[in-house]
């Protein structure tokens, strides 16, 4: 188990040393567009596990959205702090 801010700090530190094997690399280098696909799917997958699947399932789909969002961000160039900002 990880916090957001844990997961966030793991990926930036993907994203910096680029290992090889990661799929955080994989998505960032496949670009934006991609990595929006991914959130928009997840996003749908995270309402359909809502209302059909339970709560257990919905929340690991929602977990899978926390982390296409945090690739985004990074794909961006994005800090936390730029998206707390607006909260
Ligand atoms: N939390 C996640 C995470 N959530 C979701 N995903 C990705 O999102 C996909 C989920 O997509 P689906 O469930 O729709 O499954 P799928 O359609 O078969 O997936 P794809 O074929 O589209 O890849 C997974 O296959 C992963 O590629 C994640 N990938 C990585 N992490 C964590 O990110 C960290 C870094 O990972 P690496 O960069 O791979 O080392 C690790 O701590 C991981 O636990």
């Amino acid at each position: 188990m990880k916090t957001f801010d844990e997961l966030w700090a793991e990926l930036a530190e993907k994203a910096a040393t680029r290992p090889a094997g990661s799929g955080t690399v994989a998505q960032l280098d496949a670009g934006v567009h991609a990595i929006g696909k991914k959130l928009v799917e997840e996003a749908a997958e995270s309402w359909m596990a809502a209302e059909h699947e339970g709560r257990d399932r919905a929340a690991e789909e929602i977990s899978q959205l926390l982390y296409h969002a945090q690739c985004l961000m990074l794909a961006l160039g994005l800090e936390l702090d730029d998206v707390y900002t607006h909260l």
